[in-house]
């Protein structure tokens, strides 16, 4: 006895109301999405996969595995300054899964759709015989030729973070049994954290259209890593200050609880927050924007010429990290 009553009115029911708001997606009748694009916008395009057991828990809330899975590709876009459009689903669902799961996730979706005011465009649907692959591919929209992009830093821009570090890495480790004697708030707070991000659209478009940034991108692997790609890119290094770092209340009970140094945060990724430069004479602009969305933006450091990241305690004293980032490989 089949679990799902089949691939076609699977699509059908739970996915096509997706994407009714989009013309060009044909109630997901057709080959292909036509994507229409406005004279003098440009497409920005982004794809990411998440894995069962790899990206997420097998036993996350499916709603949530949803909104993750939209999220971190919005966060791609934001990192590039550009307005979410619509998004295409590529589906691999293992061989037992049950209709409800999908239902349930279908309506995290639905949810997200509404937040973000993105569609459904389109996507493919398969089953596969090892773990839950989910791959998203967004679109986004910026007016005129610029984006915000990785390669522009210059020696004294400061360096900046929206958010706080390091809560949803401590969210995973407190889902898989690491953290004990956590309070209820902190649990809630880290694990939602992990479960289900924030991309900082409103942060990255503002970043471009009042040319405030000089080189941004949003933290997946880890703060410390990704500030690498920063720096390659753009053949300079950086100075970061570890007591600047912002850590949220729930996180810094963590640490204490696990007995770990702070700079595990730099290393941990999943946080999708924006990590970005600006000339030191926009110091203000970014404070007023930081106002403006409610969102903390903290400077944690600064761009310097020589090459490498280093990292300096309350004392100015040197601090090693054992990893920057998650790498698959
Ligand atoms: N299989 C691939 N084919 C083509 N381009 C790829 C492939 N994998 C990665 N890239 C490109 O390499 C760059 C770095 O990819 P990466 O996935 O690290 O970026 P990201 O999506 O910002 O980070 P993350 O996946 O950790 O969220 C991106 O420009 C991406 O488009
Ligand atoms: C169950 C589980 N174990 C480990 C992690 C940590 N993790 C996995 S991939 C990744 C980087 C971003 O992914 P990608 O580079 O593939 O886009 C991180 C930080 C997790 N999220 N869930
Ligand atoms: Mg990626
Ligand atoms: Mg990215
Ligand atoms: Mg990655």
């Amino acid at each position: 006895m089949p679990r799902i009553a089949g691939e076609f009115a699977l699509i059908e029911r739970y996915l096509a109301p997706l994407s009714v708001p989009s013309e060009g997606a044909f109630g997901l009748k057709n080959d292909a999405a036509v994507l229409d694009i406005a004279a003098g916008d440009r497409l920005v395009a982004t794809v990411d996969s998440l894995v069962a057991g790899r990206h997420f828990l097998p036993d996350d809330p499916p709603d949530s595995v949803a909104r993750k899975l939209l999220r971190v590709s919005l966060s791609d876009l934001a990192a590039m300054g550009a307005e979410p459009v619509s998004y295409l689903l590529a589906a691999s669902w293992p061989l037992d899964i049950e209709e409800e799961w999908i239902a349930v996730f279908c309506q995290g979706l639905a949810a997200d759709q509404a937040t973000f005011g993105v569609t459904l465009v389109g996507g493919d649907t398969t089953a596969t015989p090892g773990p839950m692959t989910l791959t998203v591919t967004a679109f986004g929209r910026v007016r005129g030729t610029r984006v915000l992009d990785r390669a522009s830093l210059h020696p004294g821009d400061d360096l900046y973070v929206s958010g706080t570090v390091g809560d949803a890495f401590l969210g995973l480790r407190y889902l898989q049994g690491g953290i004990d004697g956590l309070t209820k708030t902190a649990r809630e707070r880290l694990a939602e954290r992990y479960r289900c991000p924030e991309p900082r659209v409103a942060l990255g478009q503002a970043l471009l259209e009042r040319g405030l940034a000089t080189a941004a991108l949003d933290v997946s692997d880890g703060l410390a890593a990704d500030l690498g790609h920063l720096l390659t890119a753009s053949g300079v290094g950086a100075v970061l200050r570890l007591q600047d770092i912002p850590l949220s209340g729930p996180a810094e009970e963590g640490l204490a609880l696990l007995g770990e140094p702070p700079e595990v945060v730099l290393s941990g990724g999943d946080d999708y927050e924006l990590l970005f430069a600006a000339a030191p004479e926009r110091l203000a602009e970014i404070a007023d924007l930081s106002r403006e969305l409610s969102l903390p933006i903290t400077r944690i450091g600064e761009v310097c010429v020589e090459a490498g990241l280093s990292l300096l305690d309350a004392e100015q004293n040197p601090v090693a990290l054992k990893s920057t980032g998650w790498t698959h490989f």
